[in-house]
């Protein structure tokens, strides 16, 4: 039997995307954040998840925004996963969103929860960095949505980082050949080079567009986002180019 190691099930609105095609910010959604990541992003707020050894229990949120959270062990049975979120639906939920670390290193659990949530009706969107197209191929029939992170240089993610940025073009390609919504997510800090925004936004041409999102706390002057933004946009095109913030921050709910 398929297992997973999750950090949280809760219900909130979707805070990030903008308003970029694809996005779905402002939607209700069910979230559900994998433990474990193989990156190391800098700027992470998920710091606490993505070493899954260290996570010995998952949380639900009991009630939408009421910081009341029930306790459980990992790692969880799918048949659990799929009743806690059934307890949670409000009944005005878009999508679920499948998020992390990084949802795809359990690839097993991701497709079979991918598919039984489906199936009862739900749409699936996925919030991945991508970095593993060959994952990306397994779920790309069962996502409706996809939020893929490129991983700027600035965030230190790993090594190789333009390797990684390569991979993440390939799983949006991948994607969008299933027929699924797709948008590149940038996370831009003080430290983010114009001539890098240039290589992503050619990358992306014609394939995805892309929401532009300030690191949390916010300290890149806004010349620099408008610099940034402009030359993005002069690339994809006016229409294809957005900012992106993490609205939840602000709303304090999860
Ligand atoms: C925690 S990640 C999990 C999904 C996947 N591992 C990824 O990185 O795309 C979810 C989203 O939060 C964003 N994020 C995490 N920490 C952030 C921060 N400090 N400021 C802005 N965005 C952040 C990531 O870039 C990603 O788009
Ligand atoms: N409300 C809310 N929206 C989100 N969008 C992406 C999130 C994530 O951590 O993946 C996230 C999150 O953690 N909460
Ligand atoms: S890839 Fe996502 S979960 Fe992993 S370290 Fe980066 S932001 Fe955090
Ligand atoms: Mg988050």
């Amino acid at each position: 039997m398929v297992k997973v190691i999750l950090a949280e099930i809760f219900n909130s609105w979707q805070g990030e995307g903008g308003s970029v095609e694809g996005s779905a910010f402002g939607r209700r959604q069910i979230f559900i954040r994998f433990a474990g990541c193989d990156l190391r992003c800098s700027w992470c707020d998920s710091k606490a998840f993505i070493d899954a050894s260290k996570v010995k229990r998952w949380r639900i949120e009991v009630e939408p925004f009421s910081r009341k959270f029930e306790y459980r062990e990992n790692p969880a049975s799918l048949d659990e996963v799929i009743k806690v979120v059934l307890s949670l639906d409000t009944g005005d939920v878009h999508s679920i969103s499948y998020t992390g670390g990084e949802p795809t290193l359990q690839i097993k659990g991701l497709k079979a929860l991918m598919k039984e949530l489906k199936e009862v009706g739900f749409d699936n969107f996925l919030e991945t960095h991508g970095g593993f197209p060959e994952f990306i191929r397994e779920v790309a029939h069962l996502t409706d949505y996809a939020s893929v992170d490129i991983k700027d240089e600035s965030a230190k993610a790993t090594k190789d980082w333009r390797s990684l940025v390569l991979r993440e073009i390939e799983s949006i390609r991948i994607l969008k050949g299933a027929g699924a919504r797709v948008y590149a997510k940038l996370v831009v800090t003080q430290e983010t080079k114009l001539e890098n925004v240039r290589w992503y936004a050619e990358l992306l041409k014609g394939l995805a567009p892309l929401a532009i999102q300030p690191r949390e706390p916010i300290d890149i002057p806004m010349q620099k986002l408008m610099l940034l933004y402009n030359e993005a946009s002069r690339i994809l095109g006016r229409k294809n180019v957005g900012l992106s913030f993490q609205v939840h921050k602000y709303l304090k709910v999860l």
